[in-house]
Protein backbone atom coordinates (compact mmCIF):
# COMPACT_ATOMS: atom_id res chain seq x y z
CA UNK A 1 0.00 0.00 0.00
CA UNK A 2 1.30 3.44 -1.22
CA UNK A 3 0.44 6.12 1.28
CA UNK A 4 1.09 10.20 0.70
CA UNK A 5 -0.57 13.50 2.07
CA UNK A 6 -1.04 16.82 0.14
CA UNK A 7 -1.43 20.03 2.01
CA UNK A 8 -2.55 23.13 0.48
CA UNK A 9 -2.46 26.00 1.74
CA UNK A 10 -5.80 29.21 1.61
CA UNK A 11 -4.78 32.37 -0.59
CA UNK A 12 -6.22 35.16 -0.15
CA UNK A 13 -5.84 37.33 -4.47
CA UNK A 14 -5.87 40.62 -4.93
CA UNK A 15 -4.28 42.67 -1.95
CA UNK A 16 -6.51 45.72 -3.38
CA UNK A 17 -5.04 46.95 -6.44
CA UNK A 18 -3.60 43.19 -7.61
CA UNK A 19 -6.32 42.26 -9.29
CA UNK A 20 -5.71 38.44 -10.91
CA UNK A 21 -1.99 39.29 -10.62
CA UNK A 22 -0.83 38.96 -6.66
CA UNK A 23 -1.69 36.04 -4.28
CA UNK A 24 -0.83 35.46 -0.30
CA UNK A 25 -1.03 32.04 1.31
CA UNK A 26 -2.83 31.68 4.64
CA UNK A 27 -2.51 29.22 7.41
CA UNK A 28 -5.94 27.30 6.50
CA UNK A 29 -5.40 24.32 4.65
CA UNK A 30 -7.19 21.44 2.29
CA UNK A 31 -5.41 17.98 3.34
CA UNK A 32 -5.87 15.02 1.22
CA UNK A 33 -4.84 11.69 2.86
CA UNK A 34 -4.36 8.97 0.16
CA UNK A 35 -4.02 5.27 0.03
CA UNK A 36 -3.23 3.58 -3.21
CA UNK A 37 -3.25 -0.23 -3.23
CA UNK A 38 -0.91 -2.35 -5.12
CA UNK A 39 -1.98 -3.14 -8.57
CA UNK A 40 -3.84 -6.25 -8.94
CA UNK A 41 -5.60 -8.21 -12.27
CA UNK A 42 -8.76 -8.00 -10.56
CA UNK A 43 -11.69 -6.01 -11.38
CA UNK A 44 -11.60 -2.07 -11.02
CA UNK A 45 -12.38 -0.96 -7.90
CA UNK A 46 -13.64 3.01 -8.15
CA UNK A 47 -12.00 5.41 -5.81
CA UNK A 48 -13.73 5.92 -2.66
CA UNK A 49 -13.64 9.30 -0.51
CA UNK A 50 -14.13 10.55 2.24
CA UNK A 51 -14.41 14.21 3.27
CA UNK A 52 -14.66 16.51 6.75
CA UNK A 53 -14.44 20.43 7.26
CA UNK A 54 -15.25 22.82 5.32
CA UNK A 55 -18.20 22.07 2.07
CA UNK A 56 -18.79 18.68 3.67
CA UNK A 57 -22.59 18.94 3.21
CA UNK A 58 -22.28 19.91 -0.14
CA UNK A 59 -18.90 18.33 -1.77
CA UNK A 60 -19.62 15.56 -4.42
CA UNK A 61 -17.63 12.22 -3.21
CA UNK A 62 -18.31 10.11 -6.84
CA UNK A 63 -14.49 10.92 -8.01
CA UNK A 64 -15.75 11.81 -11.47
CA UNK A 65 -17.65 14.57 -9.77
CA UNK A 66 -15.55 15.71 -7.52
CA UNK A 67 -13.36 19.04 -8.53
CA UNK A 68 -10.17 17.79 -6.88
CA UNK A 69 -10.20 14.56 -8.32
CA UNK A 70 -11.15 15.29 -11.72
CA UNK A 71 -8.58 17.66 -11.79
CA UNK A 72 -6.45 14.17 -10.70
CA UNK A 73 -7.86 12.40 -13.44
CA UNK A 74 -7.14 15.41 -16.29
CA UNK A 75 -3.09 15.21 -15.08
CA UNK A 76 -3.05 11.12 -15.15
CA UNK A 77 -4.73 11.22 -19.18
CA UNK A 78 -2.67 14.16 -20.13
CA UNK A 79 0.06 12.09 -19.65
CA UNK A 80 -0.98 8.24 -20.89
CA UNK A 81 -3.05 6.91 -17.61
CA UNK A 82 -6.65 6.73 -18.35
CA UNK A 83 -7.94 6.06 -14.88
CA UNK A 84 -7.30 6.42 -11.38
CA UNK A 85 -5.43 3.37 -10.13
CA UNK A 86 -7.74 0.61 -8.75
CA UNK A 87 -9.13 0.97 -4.97
CA UNK A 88 -7.81 4.14 -4.54
CA UNK A 89 -8.71 5.58 -1.54
CA UNK A 90 -8.50 9.30 -0.50
CA UNK A 91 -9.87 11.38 2.91
CA UNK A 92 -10.11 15.11 2.30
CA UNK A 93 -10.37 17.35 5.53
CA UNK A 94 -10.77 21.07 4.67
CA UNK A 95 -10.63 24.58 6.64
CA UNK A 96 -11.32 26.72 3.69
CA UNK A 97 -14.75 28.15 3.20
CA UNK A 98 -16.53 27.41 0.07
CA UNK A 99 -17.18 30.77 -1.72
CA UNK A 100 -15.65 33.36 0.48
CA UNK A 101 -12.63 34.64 -1.51
CA UNK A 102 -10.22 32.27 0.30
CA UNK A 103 -9.13 30.09 -2.33
CA UNK A 104 -11.00 27.35 -2.21
CA UNK A 105 -11.46 26.09 -5.42
CA UNK A 106 -7.87 27.39 -6.14
CA UNK A 107 -6.59 24.74 -3.20
CA UNK A 108 -9.01 22.10 -4.68
CA UNK A 109 -7.47 22.55 -8.15
CA UNK A 110 -4.03 22.44 -6.62
CA UNK A 111 -4.32 19.31 -4.53
CA UNK A 112 -6.32 17.63 -8.06
CA UNK A 113 -2.88 18.73 -10.05
CA UNK A 114 -0.19 16.96 -7.01
CA UNK A 115 -2.63 14.29 -6.37
CA UNK A 116 -2.83 13.38 -9.98
CA UNK A 117 1.54 13.94 -10.70
CA UNK A 118 1.67 12.09 -7.26
CA UNK A 119 -0.93 8.75 -8.40
CA UNK A 120 1.33 8.65 -11.66
CA UNK A 121 4.64 9.08 -10.27
CA UNK A 122 5.21 11.61 -13.40
CA UNK A 123 7.95 13.81 -11.20
CA UNK A 124 6.66 17.10 -13.15
CA UNK A 125 8.18 20.72 -12.35
CA UNK A 126 6.26 23.15 -10.30
CA UNK A 127 6.45 24.90 -13.50
CA UNK A 128 4.44 21.94 -15.39
CA UNK A 129 2.01 21.61 -12.19
CA UNK A 130 1.26 24.55 -12.85
CA UNK A 131 0.20 24.85 -16.42
CA UNK A 132 -2.40 22.15 -15.63
CA UNK A 133 -3.93 24.11 -13.24
CA UNK A 134 -4.31 27.11 -15.11
CA UNK A 135 -6.14 24.89 -17.46
CA UNK A 136 -8.80 24.76 -14.86
CA UNK A 137 -8.63 28.06 -13.00
CA UNK A 138 -7.27 30.53 -15.67
CA UNK A 139 -6.74 33.58 -13.46
CA UNK A 140 -3.46 32.85 -12.29
CA UNK A 141 -3.12 34.61 -8.69
CA UNK A 142 -4.80 32.03 -6.29
CA UNK A 143 -3.10 28.79 -7.97
CA UNK A 144 0.43 30.22 -7.92
CA UNK A 145 0.28 31.49 -4.20
CA UNK A 146 -1.60 28.19 -3.71
CA UNK A 147 1.74 26.08 -4.72
CA UNK A 148 4.50 28.59 -4.18
CA UNK A 149 3.58 29.95 -1.05
CA UNK A 150 4.44 33.44 0.36
CA UNK A 151 3.33 36.44 -1.27
CA UNK A 152 3.44 36.02 -5.37
CA UNK A 153 3.03 37.89 -8.39
CA UNK A 154 2.07 36.41 -11.24
CA UNK A 155 1.13 37.15 -15.25
CA UNK A 156 -0.08 34.99 -17.82
CA UNK A 157 2.14 34.82 -20.64
CA UNK A 158 1.65 35.36 -24.43
CA UNK A 159 1.29 32.06 -26.36
CA UNK A 160 2.05 31.49 -29.94
CA UNK A 161 -0.89 31.06 -32.38
CA UNK A 162 -0.82 27.06 -31.74
CA UNK A 163 -0.18 27.38 -27.83
CA UNK A 164 -3.16 29.94 -27.69
CA UNK A 165 -5.69 27.58 -29.57
CA UNK A 166 -4.49 25.05 -27.27
CA UNK A 167 -4.33 27.11 -23.99
CA UNK A 168 -8.09 28.39 -24.87
CA UNK A 169 -10.43 24.43 -25.08
CA UNK A 170 -13.56 24.94 -22.68
CA UNK A 171 -13.16 23.97 -19.60
CA UNK A 172 -15.89 21.03 -20.65
CA UNK A 173 -13.13 19.04 -22.33
CA UNK A 174 -10.82 19.79 -19.76
CA UNK A 175 -12.60 18.27 -17.08
CA UNK A 176 -15.81 16.53 -19.44
CA UNK A 177 -18.50 15.05 -17.77
CA UNK A 178 -17.99 11.63 -16.84
CA UNK A 179 -21.01 9.06 -17.10
CA UNK A 180 -21.47 7.31 -14.42
CA UNK A 181 -20.23 4.20 -15.35
CA UNK A 182 -17.32 5.65 -16.67
CA UNK A 183 -14.78 2.98 -14.90
CA UNK A 184 -11.48 2.22 -16.20
CA UNK A 185 -11.33 3.49 -19.56
CA UNK A 186 -13.68 6.57 -20.96
CA UNK A 187 -14.04 8.52 -23.51
CA UNK A 188 -10.84 10.28 -25.51
CA UNK A 189 -7.81 12.08 -23.39
CA UNK A 190 -8.41 15.15 -22.74
CA UNK A 191 -6.11 17.89 -24.78
CA UNK A 192 -2.54 18.62 -22.63
CA UNK A 193 -1.70 22.43 -22.07
CA UNK A 194 1.37 23.86 -23.24
CA UNK A 195 4.02 24.63 -21.56
CA UNK A 196 4.69 27.57 -19.41
CA UNK A 197 1.79 29.46 -19.70
CA UNK A 198 1.77 30.89 -16.25
CA UNK A 199 5.28 33.30 -15.26
CA UNK A 200 6.17 33.84 -11.28
CA UNK A 201 7.97 35.58 -8.75
CA UNK A 202 7.39 35.61 -4.44
CA UNK A 203 8.00 38.86 -3.05
CA UNK A 204 9.50 39.90 0.24
CA UNK A 205 7.25 39.29 3.25
CA UNK A 206 7.77 41.56 6.42
CA UNK A 207 7.48 38.39 9.27
CA UNK A 208 5.53 41.24 11.85
CA UNK A 209 2.50 41.58 9.14
CA UNK A 210 -0.56 39.10 9.67
CA UNK A 211 -3.34 38.85 8.20
CA UNK A 212 -7.14 39.08 9.35
CA UNK A 213 -9.82 37.30 7.76
CA UNK A 214 -13.30 39.03 8.66
CA UNK A 215 -15.28 36.08 7.06
CA UNK A 216 -19.55 36.90 6.08
CA UNK A 217 -21.83 33.97 6.49
CA UNK A 218 -22.44 33.90 3.28
CA UNK A 219 -21.23 32.71 -0.14
CA UNK A 220 -20.37 34.41 -3.29
CA UNK A 221 -18.90 32.38 -6.08
CA UNK A 222 -16.18 34.27 -8.14
CA UNK A 223 -18.36 33.66 -11.21
CA UNK A 224 -20.57 36.14 -10.11
CA UNK A 225 -18.15 38.05 -8.69
CA UNK A 226 -15.89 38.70 -11.73
CA UNK A 227 -19.81 38.93 -13.82
CA UNK A 228 -20.32 42.78 -12.04
CA UNK A 229 -16.91 43.97 -13.60
CA UNK A 230 -16.51 46.17 -16.89
CA UNK A 231 -14.71 44.79 -19.35
CA UNK A 232 -13.27 48.26 -19.99
CA UNK A 233 -11.51 50.99 -17.94
CA UNK A 234 -10.30 54.73 -17.71
CA UNK A 235 -6.75 55.19 -17.53
CA UNK A 236 -6.74 56.82 -14.56
CA UNK A 237 -8.16 53.91 -13.02
CA UNK A 238 -5.34 51.67 -14.14
CA UNK A 239 -2.97 54.32 -12.95
CA UNK A 240 -4.13 55.02 -10.05
CA UNK A 241 -3.73 50.62 -9.70
CA UNK A 242 -0.44 50.10 -11.30
CA UNK A 243 0.87 52.87 -8.83
CA UNK A 244 -0.32 51.71 -6.04
CA UNK A 245 0.59 47.82 -6.70
CA UNK A 246 4.54 48.63 -7.53
CA UNK A 247 4.74 50.73 -4.34
CA UNK A 248 2.85 47.47 -2.20
CA UNK A 249 5.01 45.01 -3.26
CA UNK A 250 7.94 46.17 -1.70
CA UNK A 251 6.15 48.18 0.95
CA UNK A 252 4.77 44.83 2.61
CA UNK A 253 8.71 43.19 2.70
CA UNK A 254 9.79 46.11 4.64
CA UNK A 255 10.92 46.10 8.44
CA UNK A 256 9.27 47.82 10.25
CA UNK A 257 5.94 48.23 7.81
CA UNK A 258 5.44 51.84 7.46
CA UNK A 259 0.94 52.20 7.57
CA UNK A 260 1.14 55.34 6.45
CA UNK A 261 2.31 54.05 2.70
CA UNK A 262 0.34 50.51 2.42
CA UNK A 263 -3.15 51.65 3.75
CA UNK A 264 -3.18 54.20 0.99
CA UNK A 265 -0.92 51.46 -1.37
CA UNK A 266 -3.69 48.78 -0.65
CA UNK A 267 -6.78 51.02 -2.43
CA UNK A 268 -8.44 49.67 -5.39
CA UNK A 269 -10.21 51.19 -8.42
CA UNK A 270 -10.51 47.82 -10.42
CA UNK A 271 -12.61 45.72 -8.94
CA UNK A 272 -13.84 46.23 -5.22
CA UNK A 273 -15.89 49.45 -6.27
CA UNK A 274 -18.16 47.50 -8.70
CA UNK A 275 -18.29 44.25 -6.24
CA UNK A 276 -19.73 46.42 -3.20
CA UNK A 277 -23.72 45.63 -4.69
CA UNK A 278 -22.91 42.27 -3.75
CA UNK A 279 -21.26 42.70 -0.26
CA UNK A 280 -23.00 45.34 1.38
CA UNK A 281 -20.82 46.90 4.34
CA UNK A 282 -17.47 46.76 1.82
CA UNK A 283 -16.89 50.66 1.25
CA UNK A 284 -17.99 51.30 5.03
CA UNK A 285 -15.19 48.83 6.21
CA UNK A 286 -12.79 49.60 4.56
CA UNK A 287 -13.03 53.04 4.35
CA UNK A 288 -13.73 53.44 8.35
CA UNK A 289 -11.19 51.44 9.49
CA UNK A 290 -7.89 52.79 9.17
CA UNK A 291 -4.53 53.18 10.88
CA UNK A 292 -5.49 56.24 12.60
CA UNK A 293 -8.85 55.08 14.31
CA UNK A 294 -7.19 51.46 14.68
CA UNK A 295 -3.39 51.42 15.31
CA UNK A 296 -1.32 47.93 14.21
CA UNK A 297 -3.86 48.17 11.35
CA UNK A 298 -1.52 48.55 7.76
CA UNK A 299 -4.20 48.12 5.07
CA UNK A 300 -7.61 46.60 4.26
CA UNK A 301 -9.54 45.50 1.48
CA UNK A 302 -11.76 42.67 -0.13
CA UNK A 303 -10.14 39.28 -0.24
CA UNK A 304 -9.99 37.68 -3.73
CA UNK A 305 -13.83 38.03 -5.14
CA UNK A 306 -14.76 38.51 -1.46
CA UNK A 307 -17.43 38.42 0.69
CA UNK A 308 -14.35 38.40 2.91
CA UNK A 309 -12.09 41.30 3.99
CA UNK A 310 -8.43 41.15 4.37
CA UNK A 311 -7.03 43.28 7.36
CA UNK A 312 -3.15 43.15 7.19
CA UNK A 313 -1.93 44.18 10.83
CA UNK A 314 0.29 43.73 13.34
CA UNK A 315 -1.26 43.81 16.73
CA UNK A 316 -4.83 44.84 17.42
CA UNK A 317 -6.26 42.01 15.60
CA UNK A 318 -9.50 41.78 17.91
CA UNK A 319 -10.31 45.00 17.85
CA UNK A 320 -10.17 45.60 13.66
CA UNK A 321 -11.97 42.26 13.56
CA UNK A 322 -14.94 43.62 16.18
CA UNK A 323 -15.40 47.08 14.48
CA UNK A 324 -15.27 45.76 11.00
CA UNK A 325 -18.43 42.84 13.08
CA UNK A 326 -20.46 45.92 14.36
CA UNK A 327 -20.15 47.57 10.68
CA UNK A 328 -21.37 44.67 8.63
CA UNK A 329 -24.04 43.67 11.62
CA UNK A 330 -25.52 47.46 10.74
CA UNK A 331 -26.24 45.70 6.89
CA UNK A 332 -27.79 42.53 8.85
CA UNK A 333 -24.45 39.82 7.78
CA UNK A 334 -22.62 38.17 10.60
CA UNK A 335 -19.21 37.32 10.59
CA UNK A 336 -16.56 35.16 12.00
CA UNK A 337 -12.97 36.39 11.83
CA UNK A 338 -9.45 34.17 11.98
CA UNK A 339 -5.99 35.69 12.16
CA UNK A 340 -4.04 34.04 10.29
CA UNK A 341 -0.33 33.73 9.58
CA UNK A 342 1.30 33.56 5.91
CA UNK A 343 1.88 29.77 4.97
CA UNK A 344 4.17 27.98 3.29
CA UNK A 345 3.70 26.51 -0.79
CA UNK A 346 1.86 23.35 -1.16
CA UNK A 347 3.42 19.37 0.23
CA UNK A 348 3.33 16.56 -0.63
CA UNK A 349 4.68 13.92 2.81
N1 LIG B 1 -12.15 21.07 -1.37
C1 LIG B 1 -12.97 21.15 -2.40
N2 LIG B 1 -13.38 20.02 -3.02
C2 LIG B 1 -14.22 20.08 -4.06
N3 LIG B 1 -14.73 21.25 -4.57
C3 LIG B 1 -14.36 22.38 -3.99
C4 LIG B 1 -13.46 22.40 -2.89
N4 LIG B 1 -13.25 23.68 -2.53
C5 LIG B 1 -14.00 24.44 -3.37
N5 LIG B 1 -14.66 23.68 -4.25
C6 LIG B 1 -15.57 24.15 -5.30
O1 LIG B 1 -15.28 25.53 -5.59
C7 LIG B 1 -16.43 26.36 -5.32
C8 LIG B 1 -15.99 27.70 -4.79
O2 LIG B 1 -15.21 28.33 -5.76
P1 LIG B 1 -15.22 29.90 -6.00
O3 LIG B 1 -14.15 30.18 -6.99
O4 LIG B 1 -16.59 30.39 -6.29
O5 LIG B 1 -14.81 30.52 -4.58
P2 LIG B 1 -13.44 30.55 -3.78
O6 LIG B 1 -12.38 29.83 -4.56
O7 LIG B 1 -13.71 30.05 -2.41
O8 LIG B 1 -13.15 32.10 -3.70
P3 LIG B 1 -12.00 33.03 -4.41
O9 LIG B 1 -11.70 32.44 -5.75
O10 LIG B 1 -12.63 34.38 -4.51
O11 LIG B 1 -10.84 33.04 -3.50
C9 LIG B 1 -17.23 25.55 -4.31
O12 LIG B 1 -18.59 25.92 -4.32
C10 LIG B 1 -17.00 24.13 -4.79
O13 LIG B 1 -17.83 23.83 -5.90
N1 LIG C 1 -8.58 37.69 -8.99
C1 LIG C 1 -9.76 36.90 -8.79
C2 LIG C 1 -9.61 36.13 -7.50
C3 LIG C 1 -10.80 35.27 -7.17
O1 LIG C 1 -10.60 33.97 -7.58
C4 LIG C 1 -10.97 37.82 -8.69
O2 LIG C 1 -10.89 38.82 -7.95
O3 LIG C 1 -11.98 37.56 -9.36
Amino acid sequence: MRQFTVKVPATSANIGPGFDVVGLSLSLHLILKVSVPPANAQAFVAPAITYSGEGADEVPLDAYKNLTTRVALYVLRCNGIRSFPSGLKLHAHNEIPFGRGLGSSGAAVIAGVILGNELGQFNLSKERLLDFALMVERHPDNVTAALIGGFVGSYLRELDEADTVAASVPLSEVLPEYPPDAGEDWGLNPPPPPSGIGHYVRFGWSEPIKAIAIIPRFELSTAKAREVLPSMYTRKDLVFNLQRLAVLTTALAQNPPDPDLIYEAMKDRIHQPYRKTLIPGLPEVTSCITPATHPGLLGICLSGAGPTILALATTNFEKIAEDARKIFRIQGIEVDWKVLTIAGGSQVE
